[in-house]
C-alpha cells in the first residue's frame, strides 16, 4: 500500500508559470492512500482543489494555520497580531501589493501575506515587534505565528485521519514545507525548490516543478511495492 501522501501546491503541482499541470490529476485521484493538500494559500484554495479533483477533504492551509479533516475544522492561531503588523505596515506609507481587491487575504484568518515586491525590511521589523516572523515561500512574505507550520499542523491532521505523521511522503519546494520534511517518514523536494527545502528533503527529483512531482510520486509508490 503506497503511503498517505502531504503535497504542496504552489511550485510543487504547478508548472514554472503558476498553472497547475494536469499531470498531476491522475497522480492525486488515484493515490490509494489519504492526499492531504498542504499550502500557505488561503483556506478556499485547497478546499477547492480538493472539491473539483473529487477526492476526500484533508487539507492544510496558511503553513500550518488552519486545516480539514473531512467536516473537523481546526483554526491553529488568529490574524490579530499579524493585522496589526499589516496595518502599522500600510502607516508607514506601504501597501500589501496585491491591488484593488486583494484575493490573497480575503479569507486568509490566522495571517497576513504580503506581496514579494514590497519592502521586507519594514515589514520584518513590524513583524519581530509583535512576536511574529516573515516567511518567504518564493511565492509571497507571509506574517506568521512562528510556532505555526505546516510540520506541526501535518502531525495533528495524520492523527486526525488515524496515522502517524511518521507514515507519510511529503512532496513540496519552498521554506515553508521545510517542517513538513522533517516530520515525515520521506520528503521529496522538486528541483526548482528554494535552499532550505533542499536541504531539510531526504530526495531531490531530477525534474521541476509538477514534473518533480510526478517523479516523486512514482519513486513514492515503487518504494511501497
Ligand atoms: O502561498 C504561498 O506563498 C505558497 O503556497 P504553497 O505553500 O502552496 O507553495
Ligand atoms: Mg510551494
Amino acid at each position: 500500500m503506497v503511503p498517505p501522501l502531504a503535497v504542496d501546491i504552489d511550485g510543487t503541482l504547478t508548472d514554472g508559470a503558476g498553472a497547475i499541470d494536469p499531470r498531476v490529476f491522475d497522480v492525486l485521484q488515484a493515490w490509494a492512500s489519504p492526499v492531504v493538500v498542504a499550502t500557505g494559500k488561503a483556506f478556499p484554495y485547497p478546499v477547492a482543489l480538493a472539491h473539483f479533483l473529487a477526492i476526500e477533504r484533508a487539507v492544510i492551509a496558511e503553513n500550518g494555520g488552519v486545516s480539514l479533516v473531512g467536516d473537523d475544522l481546526v483554526v491553529h492561531g488568529d490574524r490579530a497580531g499579524a493585522q496589526r503588523v499589516a496595518d502599522a505596515y500600510r502607516d508607514e506609507g506601504y501597501d500589501l501589493g496585491w491591488g484593488g481587491v486583494d484575493l490573497t487575504n480575503r479569507w486568509r484568518e490566522t495571517e497576513v501575506a504580503v506581496s514579494r515586491d514590497r519592502p521586507l525590511a519594514p515589514l520584518r521589523r513590524l513583524a519581530e515587534a509583535e512576536g511574529l516572523e516573515v516567511v518567504d515561500t518564493g511565492y509571497a512574505y507571509h506574517v506568521k505565528a512562528p510556532n505555526i507550520s505546516k510540520g506541526r499542523a501535518l502531525r495533528d491532521v495524520a492523527d486526525r485521519l488515524g496515522y502517524d505523521v511518521t507514515d507519510f511522503a511529503a512532496v513540496g519546494d519552498s521554506r515553508n514545507d521545510a517542517h513538513m520534511f522533517e516530520e515525515v517518514g520521506t520528503s521529496y523536494a522538486v528541483s526548482n525548490a528554494d535552499e532550505h527545502a533542499l536541504a531539510a528533503a531526504d530526495n531531490v527529483t531530477e525534474a521541476s516543478y509538477a514534473g518533480g512531482f510526478v517523479e516523486a510520486a512514482e519513486a513514492i509508490a515503487e518504494r511501497a511495492e
